[in-house]
This record gives structure tokens, sequence and C-alpha cells, in this order.
């Protein structure tokens, strides 16, 4: 099968959150499974610095009255074609944000259904988030491309219907309220990170005004837990963290929790505590929950913390008005830093995910891949890919609770404070988390299924279609 994923961000090259996981990740897995898989993205201007990209393009297009010019790389690391879409619009450095931000990803998706018509014909377009949401709205005209969208945050929704009325003068296209919603109405398939989410998100708790539109459009909707890059994301190999181990040498990894403590200017002590957050420092993270107990946290402990992440100016203060009155014991790293997030998740002992709301999570992936325990709030993904420690029946992951109040959350906290004091519990709860199966390969194996599907073929005779603990499918 020939398919385009479009998106905003593609690992390693550009990537705030996971969806940059998920699209630097799964082309991979399905190319290596046979299929013609490209990537299309726009040219930020970083991206020289990150990748060799040839000087000449190898197309020019218009859209909404602009021309642009694709130039063809290659995804780090693999065979994957990846398309740049140039433009002065994207020569900012930022991904996000700025004035221009619902123009630059509208003539992006439009750019995206010019290149598809005219240049690379896929037969499925596989869209992420609302950046890409107008490409499904062009397809219909195209029987012969079909879309697959994926919700990877139901919360960001792009410009609205008069807004985009106004910038590609075609009014009479859509229905919906906003981009978000025009691609849910239009495209053949829509994908949720997580079958949890996807049930969550027709009701009105989770739906983002959405949910009505949602339960309506159940019947071609369903939930594909994400996997991680185990290969990127491997403590045996990993290049950025100074000591490499196993589920089988993790006395090895408490250099690593030496290493981190000393490179954030933390009191260096492999029997203190170390708790740590890699987080846009977003509403839906539960800052505000962890506001509301860190404090009192590490004054009734000798525990530490460490937060890295970005975001919300509100957010970056209070926490760092934090740390400075727990000076050797909390750290605030207010930047984005991927080679420092893969060494906590690496050295520390906890990884904090309280979340409002979670449509998958790749952290509490990574997290456990690296023998961190995670410890969260019970929704969404977190769900589906985190069990609760259960030390009587040696079962369990994490320390889940339910209810988005500081009270659980604290109380998660601090069993999980005293459960790192009892050692082989601990160890046998880290090697758990380390020994679960967060591959690609066989959600991989549910995408084929959605792309066959959709264009009309058999499944595939896969043993991996099998069902199993990690990979659960809810079709509404
Ligand atoms: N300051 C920083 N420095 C370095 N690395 C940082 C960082 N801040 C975040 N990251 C990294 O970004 C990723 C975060 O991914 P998540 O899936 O946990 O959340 P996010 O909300 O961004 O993704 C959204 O999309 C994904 C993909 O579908 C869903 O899993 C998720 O629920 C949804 O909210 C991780 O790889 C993490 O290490």
């Amino acid at each position: 099968m020939r398919i385009l994923f479009v998106a905003a961000e593609v690992a390693p090259i550009a990537k705030v959150g996971g969806m940059g996981d998920v699209v630097g990740a799964l082309p991979k897995v399905l190319r290596r499974m046979g299929h013609d898989v490209r990537i299309f993205m726009p040219y930020y201007g970083f991206v020289p610095d990150k990748i060799d990209v040839p000087e000449e393009p190898i197309w020019s297009g218009n859209a909404m009255f602009e021309s642009f010019s694709i130039y063809e790389a290659v995804l780090p690391g693999s065979d994957v074609p990846l398309y740049l879409l140039n433009h002065p619009t994207f020569n900012n450095r930022n991904i996000y944000g700025g004035e221009d931000e619902d123009w630059r990803f509208t003539f992006f998706a439009n750019g995206a259904a010019e290149f598809a018509w005219n240049y690379w014909k896929p037969e499925i377009i596989h869209c992420h988030d609302w950046h890409t949401g107008m490409i499904p709205v062009w397809m219909k005209q195209s029987p012969d491309i079909s879309t697959v969208f994926t919700i990877h945050n139901l919360a960001y929704q792009g410009p609205w219907r008069w807004r985009l009325d106004q910038m590609t003068w075609c009014p009479w296209y859509m229905q919906g309220h906003n981009t978000m919603a025009a691609a849910l109405q239009f495209s053949d398939r829509v994908t949720v990170v997580s079958p949890t989410y996807a049930n969550q998100i027709r009701t009105p708790e989770y739906g983002e005004t959405l949910e009505g539109l949602l339960s309506f459009i159940s019947g071609k909707t369903e939930g594909i837990l994400n996997g991680i890059d185990t290969e990127s994301y491997n403590p045996e190999t990993d290049k950025y963290i100074s000591h490499n181990f196993t589920a089988d040498t993790l006395d090895l990894r408490r250099k690593n929790k030496i290493a981190v403590q000393e490179e954030v200017g933390l009191q260096v002590s492999t029997n203190t505590f170390l708790m740590s957050m890699v987080t846009r420092l977003v509403d839906q993270k539960g800052i505000d929950l962890l506001i509301q107990v860190i404090d009192r946290f590490l004054s009734y402990t000798d525990s530490q913390f460490i937060l890295l992440g970005t975001g919300d100016r509100y957010y970056e203060t209070q926490m760092w008005q934090l740390a400075s009155r727990y000076r050797g014991r909390m750290s605030c790293q207010l930047l984005y830093n991927e080679a420092l997030s893969r060494r906590l998740y690496a050295g520390s002992d906890a990884f904090l995910m309280p979340s409002r709301f979670e449509p998958c999570g790749i952290s509490q992936m990574l997290s456990m891949r690296y023998g961190c325990v995670p410890i969260v709030r019970r929704t969404g993904g977190l769900v589906d890919t985190v069990s609760h420690h259960d030390p009587m029946n040696q079962a369990g992951t994490g320390y889940c609770f339910d209810r988005y109040e500081p009270l659980d959350f604290y109380t998660s906290m601090v069993r999980a404070y005293e459960g790192f004091h009892y050692k082989d519990y601990w160890r046998a709860l880290q090697q758990r988390g380390m020994r679960q199966n967060f591959s690609w390969d066989k959600s991989a194996v549910e995408y084929i299924r959605v792309y066959r599907d959709l264009l009309g073929l058999p499944p595939e005779e896969s043993p991996s279609s099998q069902s199993d603990e990690v990979v659960a499918t809810g079709v509404g």
C-alpha cells in the first residue's frame, strides 16, 4: 500500500510532544512490513541543523495563492522518504504559535493535498491532528485517495469556520465548526491513540465540545494504542545516558541516578527517592494538581524532584519559585531537551503523570522502558498502559489513582515513596515495567488492518493480529 503520513511534527527532526514520536516511529515499522510509506512535513527553519537536505527542490506547487517548493530528504535512521514543504512562513524557529499559525497550517494541509494530487499519489493519506484537517475535506473530491485522521489531542482544534472561509475563499465545503471537526466529518476513518480515550471523547467531560459529532461518527472511529520507538529508546544502547543497563543489570542504573543528580545540581544520594516529570506545562498534564501537593510532599519527606518542561508562563513561574525553596532537592529545567529527558527516564525512581486527560501518553511508556516507575492518574491511555502495583501477587507496573484530587495524587506518591524502601519489591516492579512490550509492531498491524479495510482488501493473515495485554482496540 502507498501511504503518505502528513504531520506538523516528526521526531527526531521536529518534536514538541508525543505526536512527533508517533509520526517518527510508525512509518519505519510499516515500511519494514512492506508498505510504501512516506512522510510530508513543513520545512522548518531549523531542519537543516538536524538533517541533510539537498539544495534543489524536487517539485514546486501552488496553494492559497502562494507558491511553495518540496525538498526530499530521508527520515534519520531509516529509508523513509521525507518530503519537506518549503515556504517563508515556516522559516520561524518555532513549530507552533505566532500570529499566522492558522494560515500557516491551513496552507500546509492544502500544499500536501496539491502534492498528493500532482506529484506522488498515495492510496491513503494518514493525517495527524488539526494541522492536517483540511486534507480529508479536499480528498472527498478524490475517490481514489482515502484518508485516515488520527486524533492525538482534541484540545487543539484549529481555526474556526469563518476564519477558514476567509483564508481559503471556499465557503462551501464544510459543515463543521473548525478544522478538527471538518476532518472528523470528512475523513474515511478516524483513529484515536488509545481505546479508553476513544470512548471517553464521546462524553461531555472529555469531548472538548465535539462529543456529539464524535458519537455520531463512532462507526468509523476506533482506538489504537500508541507504541514507542523501542530502538531509539533502549536503555541498553542509548547514547545519551551515562550508563547503559537492562532489566537484568538494574544495579548499573544507580549510576545514572548519580549522574543526573549531579547534572541538575541536586544532592547526590542513591537512597533518596527521586521523582521526575518531563512534560509540556499545560492544563492537560495536571500541573495544577502537582503544584498543590509537591511542596508538602517535599517538606514531609526527604525525596527529590526534577521537572523538565516548557509551556504556560504561569506554571513555569510557579515551578521555578518552588524549586528556589528546595535548593539541592528540587530542580526546575524550563527547557526542551531530548537528551536530558532520556537521562531523567534512566535515572529517576518515579515518573509523575497526574494528567487531567491523556489521549495515550508516551512518557509513561518511556519511563517504564527505562525502569522508572510511573505514578499516573487513571485516565485515557494511562489506563491502557499502566496497571496498579500489587506486591502480593507480584503484578502491576506503577501507582494509579482515579479522581482528579490532590489528596488522591498525594496518597499515590506516599505509597510509591514507601514502596521504594522495600528494595526487592521495587526492583520487581521496575523489571515488570521494563519487560512490557510497547513496541510499535503490534499497533502497526492494527493500522494495516484499518488501511486494508479502507481499500476493500481482505485482512492480512498475520499471527500478530492476535490480541494481547498491551494492544487493545475499541471499535466504536
Ligand atoms: N521539555 C521536554 N524536553 C524533552 N522532551 C520532552 C519535553 N516535554 C515533553 N517531551 C517529550 O515529548 C513526549 C511527550 O509525549 P506524550 O505522549 O506523553 O504527551 P503529549 O501531550 O505531548 O502528546 C499528545 O500526543 C501523543 C501522541 O499520540 C499522545 O500520546 C498524548 O496523550 C497526547 O497528549 C515524550 O517523548 C517526552 O519525553
